[in-house]
């Protein structure tokens, strides 16, 4: 078969949710006086939003091959995202077999080394990364999860994360994950109010559903591990993201200094397998969270997992719906998924890139069916009422 080529690659951004799924509206759970490491300033406490955690928008990439099949991936990357692959990554691409996907990943990586590693050029290889294998899948026609290997299972099973575990526990999740509502700065008040919360949870879940806090890079050591001492009284399955991504010498102690069987998770803000290296030799955590989105896409999750299969550490990927889902269905290694809630009240299952993407499977019953996934490439479509704009061409 020849193999056709890459005849163009565009980017777009879009607003409102979706990929940047922090991009929502008033009165949205996520949004709602979340513990972050901007709390410590009372003005930035209540809202994320208003320290700009929505600045950036989600990005859309397409490929687009010589036979006419498009590919394409959302991530979180708006414009800056769309200027990196339009001025930059685009020599990288256009030209190439659709199946040069290791080389374009490898090129794009060392070419943005000088201002790249992490963050949104990683968000942005992601992105590109994603739309490759959705490309390849569909001149395939196969799923991404048969180019990966197959499915190791017949389904996945989720847990939830949101503000209402016990209405999670209804909807058919094996648990449910709070997001921690006060800080440090909060002092021995907040602390009482976020442990509070965990225990009224506790009584209404019942004592086998998972609970855990995700604490988004915003405690310190002596904080975390005072947290995790009085929740473990509840139960508290794990400790997520408690301290900055950088410290990974906190979350070694952390680990240490956990009560015993309670698990310390983090990761989502890490990327590369040079950095998951760093958190799985230092022994930082239980489970990493990569997210497929941001940590350099699946080509290098493959590299990223193998590692942590090595390092007896499961891998549990941040969000990232169809694109964590496809992963995580053949890997033996990451034996369930993460379902971020994405309804205002966290009372109800919808699309976790609502409304961005159309036939977005969801867990029904906390499950879903490898099934489901059978469609070429992630088997997802843009929906074509929301507004795409294109700031840059090439
Ligand atoms: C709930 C967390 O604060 C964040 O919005 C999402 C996250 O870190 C996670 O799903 O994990
Ligand atoms: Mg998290």
């Amino acid at each position: 078969m020849s193999m056709p080529t890459i005849k163009h690659v565009r980017a777009f951004t879009l607003r409102g949710g979706g990929a940047d799924y922090h991009d929502q509206g008033d009165g949205h759970w996520i949004d709602d006086h979340i513990s972050t490491p901007m709390a410590k300033y009372p003005e930035y406490r209540q809202s994320r939003r208003s320290f700009g955690i929505n600045v950036l928008g989600t990005l859309v990439v397409e490929v687009e091959a010589s036979d006419g099949t498009v590919g394409f991936a959302v991530t979180t990357g708006g414009e800056l995202g769309a200027f990196i692959v339009e001025k930059h990554l685009a020599r990288f691409i256009e030209g190439a077999k659709v199946t040069d996907i290791e080389r374009i990943w490898d090129q794009m990586f060392n070419a943005t080394l000088y201002y790249g590693r992490k963050g949104i050029v990683l968000n942005t290889i992601s992105g590109v990364d994603l739309a490759l294998w959705d490309l390849l899948g569909k001149i395939r026609q196969e799923p991404v999860h048969q180019l990966l290997g197959g499915p190791v299972r017949d389904e996945l099973q989720f847990y939830a994360t949101g503000a209402r575990p016990d209405l999670a526990k209804e909807m058919g999740f094996i648990g449910g994950k709070l997001a921690l509502q006060h800080g440090p700065a909060e002092g021995e008040e907040g602390l009482r109010k976020n442990i509070e919360t965990l225990a009224t949870m506790r009584e209404r879940v019942g004592d086998d559903f998972w609970l855990m806090f995700d604490c988004w890079m915003s405690l310190d050591l002596n904080y975390a591990t005072r947290l995790a001492n009085a929740a473990s009284e509840f139960g508290l399955k794990w400790i997520e993201e408690a301290l900055p991504p950088d410290d990974y010498w906190g979350y070694a102690a952390l680990r240490q200094q956990v009560p015993s069987g309670m698990l310390v998770t983090t990761g989502e803000h890490e990327a590369t397998r040079w950095g998951f290296r760093m958190l799985l030799e230092m022994g930082c955590c239980d489970i990493i969270q990569p997210d497929v989105g941001w940590c350099g896409g699946i080509t290098e999750l493959i590299k990223i997992s193998a590692l942590a299969d090595a390092h007896n550490a499961l891998v549990v990927p941040h969000g990232s719906s169809v694109y964590s889902y496809h992963f995580v269905i053949t890997r033996t290694n990451s034996p369930f998924s993460e379902f971020l809630m994405m309804a205002p009240k966290a009372d109800k299952v919808v699309p976790m890139f609502n409304p961005q993407l159309l036939d977005e499977p969801i867990p029904v019953n906390g499950r879903m069916k490898a099934s489901v996934l059978d469609k070429p490439g992630f088997g997802v479509r843009l929906n074509p009422e929301c507004q795409l704009h294109r700031p840059y061409d090439h």
